[in-house]
């Protein structure tokens, strides 16, 4: 957004209001207890003038213990208002990060895939971390101090010129400037502010995503280009940071030397008001102990307001974010499968990514499938030709931009989003696994199923191994399960699918990383699964191919064809083709010495079908 057409800092900051609803009577009261306090401290000079004038003027040594009493429990006073006022707001705050930190994740959870596409996950990670603990700060201390001290520097200036009404407004007139030097400093320090944030996520990404590729880093030697980039961003955002620093430095140096100035200036004219007999002493020392009072709130209104656009920053960038419509939502009036049996069709959809340029058309454009309850239909294509993005349509993790997809004869938008998904279970060729134990991640879509469900979803998977890891179904596996090979993470994440016991099963490529003979008996062990389960198999390889009951063959973003895989080789060319390249593939793949058995044994598969047909 512009920056003249941003809200200003009150308003952007005012969208706190209902995360701190619930803590507002803490921290109002720990605004009363810090005004408290602050008024406290303005009183002793008052108590010195009255020393100075009456006290010690009259000689009267036995008012002096009474006097200096009073000094002392003030000044008690304002310390255990400190400390009360710290207690009553830091509990509070945390809370409200909490909440925020909370309704984010929530509210990531929520947003569609197309969001996440677009999106870093160091920007989300700042905003997540470092925005809202900075605008917890300034909750529990930024606003605190700002009210405090403004309300302190109010009350000074009234008791300043009630003291000596000339010495008080030249006190005031002289730190007028104060406030013009603030509002310059808030015109820079805005977008200096963000610019920072907004680095600051993209150092987060970069860290985020050289973690995550360490291994491809390290297996292409570009660990020391990774570095290069790092640093290339660590040295702007510490430009910018300097630029920051530059624009505080301004503002402390005026906030330092004006009450200086103003301080000298008063100091000078006090004292001849005070020889010519119209200030007298006491009220000279009691002008000078509340000015030394009011220095620190005066100082540190450049901090808090450094501090307040950092954090109307920070409250920008986390709303940025809560902002973003969630436009995959449950239905107004949602339908629900009373039998379902796992008929799905695709009527005349089409559908594009949002970042496609104009002159392409749609990436699916116009498909239309129908696949019977308890069909198995293989899905084939050239590459980058939209099987993935079809797979991804059936659970709306996008939404087509028209035409129907329905289930069981139900639209699929008519259907609640958790009853859409306990219907159809994916897998995906990149198996992502969680930072959770071995059955926590299995029975993730059905963390109900019993052990036999489990056990006979690990069997179909062939994923029997994790009875050999240390403990068993209860091992931890790591971050996205690295520690697993691929191979191992796709059967997991394939059991995860079959533990869903859904009535259709999406598979994109599910067994792309197991060697032929493991892949051989999740076939066999999926046949059984396939029988009573509808599903739509994205086919990167003829054996996968092979398990399906038909093939539809995806062409320029429509079915062109669908029918028995001995039936399309034999009549349809393009289908020809891309097996042939499929093949070709495989056989690339072999000669790298990859997965040799593989190519062989589709080769083979291809060359019996090729016969009989
Ligand atoms: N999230 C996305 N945003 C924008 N474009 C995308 C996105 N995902 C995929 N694409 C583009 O859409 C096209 C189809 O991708 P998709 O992954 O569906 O193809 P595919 O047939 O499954 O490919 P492959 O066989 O290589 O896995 C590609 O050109 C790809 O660049």
């Amino acid at each position: 957004m512009p920056a003249d057409r941003r809200p200003n800092t009150v308003s952007a900051l005012w969208r706190l209001l209902p995360y701190a609803r619930p803590a507002l009577p803490r921290l109002i009261l720990g605004m009363v207890v810090g005004i408290a306090a602050g008024l406290v401290a303005l009183a002793i000079p008052q108590v010195l003038e009255y020393l100075v004038d009456t006290v010690l003027a009259d000689r009267n040594a036995a008012g002096i213990l009474p006097a200096a009493l009073l000094i002392l429990g003030l000044g008690v006073f304002e310390a255990a208002a400190i400390l009360v006022r710290r207690t009553l707001v830091l509990t509070p705050n945390t809370h409200i990060e909490a909440r925020m930190r909370n309704a984010l994740f929530e509210h990531l959870q929520r947003l569609p895939v197309a969001f996440h596409d677009r999106w870093p996950s160091g920007q989300l990670l700042s905003r997540a971390i470092s925005d809202l603990s900075a605008i917890r700060r300034w909750l529990a201390f930024g606003l605190m101090l700002l009210v405090v001290n403004t309300v302190t520097i109010v009350v000074g200036a009234i008791l300043l010129i009630t003291t000596s009404p000339l010495l008080g407004v030249v006190y005031l007139v002289m730190s007028v400037p104060i406030w013009f030097v603030g509002a310059k400093f808030e015109r820079t320090y805005t977008l200096v502010a963000r610019r920072s944030q907004d680095q600051t996520g993209d150092l987060a990404t970069a860290v985020e995503e050289s973690v995550h590729g360490i291994r491809v880093l390290k297996a292409f030697g570009r660990g020391g280009h990774a570095l290069k980039k790092f640093e290339r961003q660590a040295e702007e955002l510490r430009g910018t940071e300097l630029e920051k620093a530059s624009a505080v430095a301004f503002v402390w140096r005026w906030l330092i030397l004006i009450p200086d100035v103003t301080f000298a200036v008063c100091l000078a004219l006090g004292v001849v008001l005070a020889a010519q007999g119209s200030l007298t002493a006491g009220a000279l020392v009691a002008f000078f102990a509340t000015a030394t009072v009011l220095r620190f709130p005066v100082e540190s209104i450049g901090f808090l307001l450094s501090f307040t656009l950092d954090t109307r920053t920070a409250t920008d960038r986390y709303f940025e974010v809560m902002d973003e419509p969630n436009t995959i939502t449950d239905p107004q009036s949602p339908r629900t499968l009373d039998q379902p049996q796992g008929l799905l069709e695709f009527r005349d959809v089409h559908f594009r990514y949002p970042d496609a340029p104009d002159r392409f058309a749609d990436l699916v454009n116009g498909v239309d499938l129908r696949i019977e309850p308890g069909e198995t239909m293989a899905l084939v294509g050239l590459t980058g030709s939209g099987k993935s993005t079809i797979t991804a349509l059936v659970t709306r993790l996008y939404d087509i931009d028209s035409g129907a997809i329905t289930l069981d004869g139900v639209d699929i938008r008519d259907l609640r989003l958790d009853e859409l998904r306990s219907r159809v279970a994916m897998a995906f060729e990149d198996a992502t696994l969680f930072s959770a134990t071995v059955r926590e991640n299995v029975l993730l879509g059905r963390p109900d199923a019993g052990e036999e469900a489990l056990a006979e979803a690990l069997r179909i998977a062939q994923a029997q191994f994790v009875h050999d890891l240390p403990d068993g179904l209860d091992t931890v596996i790591g971050e996205e399960g690295l520690s697993l090979s691929g191979g191992q993470r796709q059967r997991l994440a394939l059991a995860r699918a079959v533990a869903a016991r859904p009535s259709v099963l999406v598979l994109d490529d599910p067994l792309s990383a197991l060697d032929v003979e493991t892949e051989e008996l999740v076939e066999s062990a999926l046949r059984h699964v396939l029988a009573s389960t509808t599903a739509l198999i994205v086919a990167h390889r003829p054996s996968t191919v092979m398990l399906a009951d038909r093939v539809a063959v995806l062409e320029d973003g429509r079915i062109t064809a669908v029918g028995r895989h001995s039936e399309l080789l034999a009549t349809n060319d393009h289908y020809r083709f891309v097996i042939s390249s499929l093949d070709e593939e495989r056989k690339t793949a072999a000669a790298s010495g990859s997965d040799s058995d593989a190519a062989a044994d589709d080769a083979a598969v291809i060359d019996a079908e090729e016969v009989r047909a």
